[in-house]
Formats: structure tokens, C-alpha cells, sequence
């Protein structure tokens, strides 16, 4: 029987001709073979895939199908179900039945079987499609110029928005949302003048009385509609863009009808797949489950919003024209906690010492790991405190503000092998573990990963190689790197310059090792560029209960206190930072770690960085077609 079933699927008479259609395939095949001879680049792919198990399956079903559809056979009868029953009647009725009679008695009341029969009759009956109301008899004489649109309702909206013309009262569609009832129906266009909704005539309605109308209806809802004359052609290019701030349609007042906008948040990816309207778009959110695209601001309405809401805000002077501290301000800043020893200058230049000799036992295999020098750490850190803003990051772009453009246009992108690796910028609040997670991670495998070597203007200690700890320049070469825009973020920290650059990146990118810094916040511009195309990993503090529990052993230095035990208001600290951080730059992280477990932190950690290199990813398309400014 198999066998049989197996020999008249591989003869079928598919339109493709005698051989079909997996003739051509075995054709196909035997070409690719020969390509994979010659050596071609792709054609072993290419050979694996079309010799796949899979294809071959799909290829017999479509083969299958085509001949049916030819053949077009007819039910031999359309009423299984009934029959179905009447057998079951008739077993349940005799005396004494066989094995057999049993059995078939147990399949046909199966569900399943009966689902099967009842499909089976629907199909053979045809009785699929909706039942339409009859045509309305008594035609007007400009009946060729209106259309009769029946539409059957389900759950979804209708999926359109309509207008009134306030000086003549008519009622227009305004405008069909994609994907919606109305715009797969292909029968109502954005223009198309209303004149009855099931059988009412709407012309001189408030809008809202129209929708009561078309809301009280069940079943099917019937427009008669006069066809706009002239539908403009639209050629829709397909346009992905990351939004860069939030936006809710129930506190949009402006919006045309509010049920049809789609809220979105900062970082999420759209795809817009309607920019007719200058002011509102239509937008599906990725990844989409839904068919129906929702209204969102173009981009020169939303930066339009976003002006009038700047303007509306209390002057706050921006970071970078903010003046450096004085001296004052920063004894202003010291703090003595009566439970801790605070480490004074040589204190801590003792703890420096140590933590240097302590970095030379994290050489791995002859491999050292740059970049986490404690004069470095705290410089960045110090960057980020609002009060001191001593470090400083590459403007204009760190300058990103609210009226720059609300919508970035991305792609999706796969690295190419070949290319350099993209950089990975770890940040979040200070104390999170953004620099253990680092550490863990390069010492994971340092023929992989790698950090970049800062740069500073102080003195090299004794023991102290240039590019290896530091690069020691001197202060007219990092002053002359800085008005070159060649640092990715920079600072000072007790009278010396600290800075990463983005040579010392691209150095470790151009070995074909996979960079691993971290950064400010305010330097997120700086690494989001072609060049480094960095990813982005906040590292995000888990809730106040499970930081108590899980930092127990763990200890934290702060500006003036080495390694002391972790206390409640760092945490909450932690907390206030991390909030102001997501606030800021939400949009710009990739992908986002709640550092609890630490060991399950790393592991996430290795993951999206692979997965950062090897997938696709949605990236800035300045990043893969350059622009003049990027
Ligand atoms: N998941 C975790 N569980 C327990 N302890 C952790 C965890 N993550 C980090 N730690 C510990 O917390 C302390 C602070 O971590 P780390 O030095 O990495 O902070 P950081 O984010 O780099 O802060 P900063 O930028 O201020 O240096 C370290 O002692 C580290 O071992």
C-alpha cells in the first residue's frame, strides 16, 4: 500500500511536464554539483541545501497538489458525517458484531475523525463562504458610479478612519490601515465618499454617529461608497527605523483616531509601511504577530512634539557646557563614614599598587588585561557623576538630545566573516559588575577577547611598559588626540589625563579579536559609529532584595574607599543611576543583562556576544551605507 501510495506520487502529470518539476531539480543539482567541483564560492551551500531531505518532500506535495488542482476531483459524496453516523447507528444496533465492526465502531467516533468528516463536508458543500445579503433592488440611475462594499465582521477593527467635509457634510474614508479588514477587502480606498452604512444614509453625521452605526451591526457590515476617481499611486519603499523616544496614542490629543495609533517604546524597531501622510504614518512593531499596522507620527511631527515639549521644559544647562568643579566643590563632596577606613591619597596609591600587582596575576597566558586600572575606573567614573563633570566624551554627538531625530533608520545585518568583529560596550550604574562581568569574560578566553589599552599623561611607574598598562603620551599628544576627536571618552583624575582611544579599539578589532570595553553612558555616541560598530550590553542591577542577597561577599570602591562591603544606599544608589540611565539611553542597548546570578551573567554575557557577531542584527543603516556625516 505504502509503496503504491509512494509510486504515484513520483509519477505525477504536474504542468511542468512529463519529468516535473524535480526533474528540473535533479538538473539543478547536477549543475551545482560540478560548480562545487570547480571550486565556486557558496556552491557547497547551495548543493546541501537543494540536496536537502525537506526540499525533496515539499516538492512532492506541491507536485501532489498540482495535479489535484488540475484534476480537480469531485467529492464522492458530501455528506460523511451523516453517513458516519448512520454506520454508527447501525453497529450499535446488531446483536453480536466481528473484531472488525468493533473497531471501526471505535475510529468513527474518534473527534478527530468526526472533525475530519465534518471538514470534509464543508469543503465537498462549499459551504465556507459567508452568506451575503441580497443586492438592494431599487438602484439609483447614477448607480454606475457608487460601489456596493460588504464586508464580513470578526473581532478585528474595520481597520479604517473616515472624515467629514465640514462645509458639505459628506463622510470620506480618510485612510485604510494596512494590513486592517478594509485594506484586505481591496475594496475601500482612502477618498472614497461614504454614502450609506448598511442601508443608512451617513451624509451630514457626526463621524462618531457613523462608527455607532457601523459598530451596531453583526455578521456582515454593507458601505455604498462612491470610488474616489483618482487613487494616487504610492511607491512604498520599505523603511526599518529604531524609535528613539516613547509615544502613546491615548495622550496624543492630535492624533486622528486614537484607536488606530500604536504606542512604542524607545529602542523598539518598527517597520513603516506607510508614509503617504506627511503627519501620520503607519507601522508595525517587530517581531509582529499582527497583520494590522497602527498610526505613529511621521518623523517631523514627532520632532515637531518634541521641540514644543523641550521648549515647555525648565531651562537645564546641558552637560557639556556645565563648568568643571573647583576645588571646594570636590572637599564639598567628602564624606567620613564612621565604619569604614577612608583611604586618603596614600592610602590608596597604596591599594592602586596592590590592585597593579594584583592585574599582573590576571596575566593569562602571557595575555594582559588592559583597561581595568583602578586611576582609569575612577576617572570614567568620576565623568559620570553629575556634579563633576570632568571627563568628557567626543560632542557633538555625545550631544545627543530630544530634537535630534525621534526615528533612526535601521537595517538588518549579518557581519561577514571576514569583517573586523563589531565592539562590545558593556555599561551600567557603578558597582553593578560591569568590569567583573568584563574581566570574567576576557579571562574566558583571551585569545578571543580582548580590552583596549587607555591612554594617560602620567608618569609610568617603575615596572610599567608603554602599551601594555597605558599608553604614556605626553599632554600636548593627548591634548592634540582630544581636538582630533580620537578618544572615545576621556577624563582627568588627580591632575593626569585618562582616555580610551579608538585606535587602541580598533588595534584589538584589526587582530581579529573581539574588543571589550565599557564605557559612560554619555560616550554611547562615540562607539555607535561605522567605524566600531560597537553593541551595546547594559548591565542592569536586579531588584533591592536579590542585590542584598547576592552582594553579601562582594565589596565596592567607591571614590574614596577601597573594597569596603557593600551597604544599603550603594544599592539604592545603584538603583537611582540605573533608572536615569534607562531613562537616557534605552534606545541604544542591544541587549540588556539583570546581572543577579553571576554565574548565569556571564553565561548571557558570552551568548549575546556571539550572537552580536554571528546573527543578524538590526544596526544603524548610516553604518552600512555611510553617509557624508557619519
Ligand atoms: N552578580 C554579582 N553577584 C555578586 N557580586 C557581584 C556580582 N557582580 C559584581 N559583583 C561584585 O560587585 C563588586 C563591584 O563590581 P564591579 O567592580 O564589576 O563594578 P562596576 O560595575 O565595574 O563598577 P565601577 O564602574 O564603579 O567600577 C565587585 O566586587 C564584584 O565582584
Amino acid at each position: 500500500m505504502r509503496q503504491a501510495v509512494e509510486a504515484q506520487v513520483l509519477s505525477p502529470h504536474c504542468e511542468l511536464g512529463e519529468h516535473g518539476l524535480r526533474q528540473i531539480l535533479t538538473d539543478v543539482i547536477e549543475e551545482v554539483r560540478q560548480s562545487v567541483g570547480h571550486d565556486i564560492d557558496g556552491a557547497e551551500v547551495l548543493h546541501s541545501l537543494l540536496n536537502a531531505p525537506w526540499l525533496q518532500s515539499l516538492l512532492k506535495v506541491y507536485e501532489c497538489l498540482q495535479r489535484f488542482l488540475r484534476d480537480s476531483p469531485a467529492p464522492a459524496l458530501d455528506y460523511a458525517s451523516g453517513l458516519s453516523l448512520q454506520l454508527l447507528i447501525d453497529i450499535r444496533s446488531l446483536s453480536g458484531c466481528s473484531e472488525d465492526a468493533k473497531e471501526l465502531y471505535r475510529l468513527l467516533r474518534q473527534p478527530h475523525l468526526q472533525a475530519l468528516l465534518s471538514a470534509h463536508d464543508s469543503v465537498a458543500q462549499k459551504d465556507y463562504e459567508p452568506v451575503l445579503p441580497p443586492m438592494p433592488d431599487e438602484l439609483p440611475d447614477d448607480e454606475e458610479a457608487t460601489r456596493i462594499v460588504c464586508l464580513v465582521k470578526n473581532k478585528q477593527p474595520l481597520g479604517a478612519t473616515i472624515k467629514r467635509n465640514e462645509i458639505t457634510g459628506e463622510i470620506f474614508i480618510a485612510r485604510v490601515i494596512h494590513g486592517g479588514l478594509a485594506d484586505r477587502s481591496g475594496l475601500l480606498h482612502a477618498g472614497d465618499r461614504i454614502m450609506e452604512v448598511n442601508g443608512f444614509p451617513v451624509d451630514g453625521m457626526e463621524p462618531e454617529q457613523v462608527i455607532q452605526v457601523q459598530a451596531r451591526s453583526q455578521g456582515t457590515i454593507m458601505f455604498k461608497v462612491v470610488p474616489i476617481t483618482e487613487r494616487p499611486v504610492h511607491n512604498q519603499t520599505m523603511l526599518y527605523v529604531r524609535a528613539m523616544a516613547d509615544y502613546s496614542p491615548q495622550q496624543d490629543p492630535a492624533i486622528p483616531c486614537a484607536d488606530a495609533g500604536m504606542s512604542f517604546r524607545k529602542g523598539d524597531v518598527l517597520e513603516i509601511v506607510d508614509q503617504t501622510d506627511a503627519l501620520w504614518w503607519q507601522a508595525k512593531k517587530l517581531p509582529s504577530n499582527t497583520a494590522c499596522a497602527g498610526l505613529i507620527p511621521s518623523t517631523n511631527l514627532l520632532k515637531r512634539k518634541q521641540r514644543e515639549f523641550w521648549w515647555s521644559q525648565p531651562y537645564q544647562p546641558h552637560a557639556c557646557i556645565q563648568t568643571l568643579s573647583t576645588v571646594e566643590e570636590e572637599e564639598d563632596l567628602m564624606a567620613i563614614d564612621e565604619k569604614c577606613v577612608e583611604a586618603d591619597e596614600e592610602a590608596f596609591e597604596s591599594e592602586e599598587l596592590r590592585e597593579e600587582e594584583d592585574d599582573f596575576s590576571s596575566n593569562i597566558e602571557g595575555v594582559y588585561l588592559a583597561g581595568f586600572r583602578r586611576s582609569m575606573r575612577l576617572c570614567r567614573r568620576r565623568s559620570h557623576s553629575t556634579t563633576q563633570p570632568s571627563c568628557h566624551t567626543r560632542c557633538p554627538s555625545s550631544c545627543y538630545s530630544a530634537l535630534n531625530s525621534p526615528y533612526e533608520e535601521v537595517v538588518r545585518h549579518q557581519r561577514h566573516p571576514e569583517d573586523a568583529h563589531r565592539l562590545v560596550a558593556l555599561l551600567g550604574p557603578s558597582g553593578v559588575g560591569v568590569n567583573e562581568l568584563r574581566r570574567r569574560l576576557i579571562e574566558m578566553n583571551p585569545n578571543i577577547f580582548q580590552g583596549a589599552t587607555p591612554h594617560t599623561t602620567r608618569a609610568p611607574r617603575g615596572y610599567e611598559e608603554s602599551g601594555r598598562e597605558y599608553f604614556f603620551t605626553s599632554r600636548e599628544v593627548f591634548d592634540n588626540m582630544v581636538y582630533n576627536n580620537r578618544f572615545v571618552e576621556y577624563g582627568e583624575y588627580k591632575g593626569s589625563l585618562y582616555g580610551t582611544s579608538i585606535e587602541s579599539v580598533r588595534d584589538v578589532l584589526d587582530s581579529g579579536k573581539i574588543c571589550v570595553i565599557d564605557i559612560e553612558p554619555n560616550a554611547v555616541q562615540a562607539v555607535r559609529t561605522h567605524e566600531l560598530r560597537a553593541y551595546i550590553v547594559y548591565v542592569k542591577p536586579p531588584a533591592l532584595e536579590r542585590l542584598r542577597e547576592t552582594r553579601q561577599d562582594s565589596f565596592i570602591t567607591t571614590n574614596y574607599y577601597v573594597n569596603r562591603p557593600f551597604k544599603d544606599e550603594d544599592f539604592q544608589e545603584m538603583e537611582e543611576a540605573a533608572r536615569k540611565m534607562e531613562s537616557h539611553y534605552w534606545q541604544f542597548f542591544d541587549h540588556v543583562i539583570v546581572n543577579d546570578e553571576l554565574q548565569d551573567s556571564c553565561v548571557q554575557l558570552l551568548t549575546a556576544v556571539r550572537k552580536a557577531q554571528d546573527e543578524p542584527q538590526w544596526v544603524p543603516a548610516s553604518w552600512i551605507r555611510p553617509t557624508a556625516e557619519s
